[in-house]
């Protein structure tokens, strides 16, 4: 379905869970997260049931996030069951791969094809810092596995923080020219308000790039299989790729092709925007089919034309990265 600015929607972003294992600091505070209570999170078949509805708007991709959609009991039926539908072309996840190499041949065997994993520091110190918790190792592990069962292309998320691993950029290109790895490169938001924010920790793409040309030339811009915001670059003659996702400096909303749901069954039109529609009401209330696809049409219909980070969170905006999905 098209939205107001004549976008195509077709990529529905779930999180699954507010839930996560790790306390990224730009993410999640640490002492972790209000518990909002079983009843109030959206049960697997309540979710199910709604992408169901939402193919009926249009969505072909749907991408399981969280907080960690690893840590939620039973996602891989849930993969199972969402793959399976006739009109769905994509279900892949982004995870921070704790937990994957050990669920990998079951999540591959229910119809996962594509795999996102966040890293932000291939450093085994600076990863723990940056995460609150957690090894290096263990997502190491993730990729290796991904990449042994053939789950191409492997993308690699990396938010860039200056002070906190901005050094590490031209590690993270050698690792994209000598493994058959997607880097995106991802300019920090003031999604969620933590302290942690700072308008001078935001690295942008400009300057990003500035510092991958001292030791590579990026090459034409290419297509890797997905539809995120990145723009894709090869690296002379490397295996993998390198990409940015300029959400800040050079916002790419107008060909934004996305909406999200909440693990608490709200629908958001924009990451960055404040309206939600309250569709676990219109569960609870017993809402048709033909009720709840009206609610996706009608969040696909309002989605703003574009962000306005730049002018910060808000403090009246209480909603956290982990609550959205990124
Ligand atoms: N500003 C903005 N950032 C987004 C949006 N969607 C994803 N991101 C950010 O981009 C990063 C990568 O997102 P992913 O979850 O890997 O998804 P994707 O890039 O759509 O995935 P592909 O389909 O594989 O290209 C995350 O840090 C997100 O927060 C969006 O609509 N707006
Ligand atoms: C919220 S996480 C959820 C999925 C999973 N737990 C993970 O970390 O991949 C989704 C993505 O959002 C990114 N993210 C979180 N907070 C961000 C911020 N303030 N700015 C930019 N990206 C952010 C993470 O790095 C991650 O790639
Ligand atoms: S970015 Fe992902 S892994 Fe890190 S705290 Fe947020 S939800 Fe958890
Ligand atoms: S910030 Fe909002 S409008 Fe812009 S790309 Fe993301 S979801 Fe779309």
């Amino acid at each position: 379905m098209f939205d107001s600015y004549a976008r195509e929607i077709d990529y529905l972003r779930v999180s699954v869970t507010d839930r996560c294992n790790l306390r990224c600091k730009y993410c999640m505070p640490e002492e972790g997260i209000e518990d909002i209570g079983h009843t109030n999170v959206l049960a697997l078949e309540e979710i199910f049931r709604l992408v169901r509805i939402a193919t009926r708007v249009g969505i072909r991709k749907v991408r399981l996030t969280g907080g960690e959609p690893l840590v939620r009991k039973n996602i891989t039926r849930l993969i199972a069951q969402i793959a399976a539908l006739p009109q769905m072309k994509e279900v892949a996840i982004t995870t921070n791969g704790i937990l994957f190499a050990d669920m990998a041949a079951e999540l591959k065997a229910a119809g996962l094809k594509r795999v996102n994993f966040s890293l932000d520091s291939l450093r085994p110190e600076r990863f723990r810092y940056i995460t609150g918790r957690g090894s290096m190792e263990d997502v190491t592990c993730a990729i290796t596995k991904a990449l042994a069962l053939g789950m191409a292309p492997i993308k690699i998320n990396t938010v860039v923080m200056k002070g906190i691993n901005d050094d590490e950029i031209l590690d993270f290109v050698r690792l994209a020219k000598e493994m058959p790895l997607h880097v995106r490169f991802i300019e920090f938001m003031p999604v969620g308000d933590l302290p942690f924010y700072k308008t001078d920790r935001m690295v942008t793409v400009s300057e990003i790039k500035e510092i991958v040309g001292q030791q590579y030339s990026l090459h034409k811009s290419l297509t890797v299989q997905g539809n995120g915001p990145a723009k894709c670059y090869q690296i002379n003659g490397g295996l993998g790729t390198v990409g940015f996702i300029s959400a800040m400096s050079d916002h790419f909303c107008t060909e934004c092709n996305r909406i999200r749901m909440t693990a608490d069954g709200k629908l958001r039109g924009c990451l960055f925007g404040k309206q939600e529609l309250n569709l676990k009401l219109a569960l609870q209330n017993g809402a048709s089919d033909e009720k709840i696809a009206h609610l996706f049409s009608k969040a696909i219909r309002e989605k703003p034309n574009r962000h306005y980070m730049g002018e910060g969170w808000g403090a009246d905006n209480k909603r956290k990265m982990y609550q959205i999905g990124g």
